[in-house]
């Protein structure tokens, strides 16, 4: 049963130029200029304005496993509130489900390895990481620039690469329809080539975020 942290294909689909990407293996959504040329601007400029190297939960011993950086957008920005708001109106998730909004930032040569963004029930920490917000369910990513080239999202599992597009969203699900975890969920921020790349990342939890 879809808990209120979850999205669904029915709601994706519902919304207004929502495409699914083809695979019986993973809830998979696109959705084109979702954010405008100017709230893309704006929310690039408050990413150079706060990075700060990225991070990992699920740290392997790779210390190039990760080689972005990360800014955590503030709510009282009105352009970051806005889009909260659209964010909340597209995935039909209350904004309290949500993680704090990030930006990601990426130069040429760096990346972020495939991974996947749920919890590993494996890890020593997973009993702290979903202590109090659960698992990881629904992940929206917003890219904010045409990268001039790499930086593409691959999903390997399922043969899919999804180009950067200024605008664009990708929403996917992290757990199969019957509620456990999806392997197929793989992805790798691929190296940019040349450029820079922006994204927004939202993960969403099954309880309130806090
Ligand atoms: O930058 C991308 O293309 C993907 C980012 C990502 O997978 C993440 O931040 O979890
Ligand atoms: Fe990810």
């Amino acid at each position: 049963m879809q808990g209120p942290g979850e999205s669904s294909a029915s709601h994706l689909m519902a919304q207004s130029g929502v495409q699914r990407v083809p695979s019986q293996r993973l809830e998979l959504f696109i959705l084109r200029d979702f954010l405008s040329a100017n709230e893309c601007e704006t929310l690039i400029e408050l990413i150079e304005a706060e990075r700060r190297p990225s991070t990992i939960a699920n740290h392997n011993g790779d210390d190039l496993f990760r080689t972005s950086e990360t800014c955590d957008l503030h709510h009282d920005h009105p352009c970051v509130a806005a889009l909260d708001r659209k964010l909340a109106d597209v995935s039909g998730i209350a904004p309290v489900y949500g993680e704090r909004l990030q930006g990601q930032r990426y130069e040429a040569g760096q990346e972020f390895k495939a991974h996947t963004d749920y919890f590993e029930p494996g890890h020593p920490d997973y009993k702290t990481f979903c202590a109090v917000s659960g698992q990881r369910t629904w992940t929206f990513m917003v890219y904010l620039n045409d990268v001039e080239a790499g930086g593409a999202t691959r999903f390997k599992v399922i043969d899919k690469i999804i180009q950067p597009e200024r605008g664009k969203l990708l929403a996917w699900n992290n757990r199969r329809p019957d509620g456990s975890l999806n392997a197929a969920t793989l992805h790798h921020a691929m190296k940019v080539r040349k450029g820079l790349k922006y994204v927004i990342t939202r993960w969403y939890r099954e309880r309130p975020w806090g």
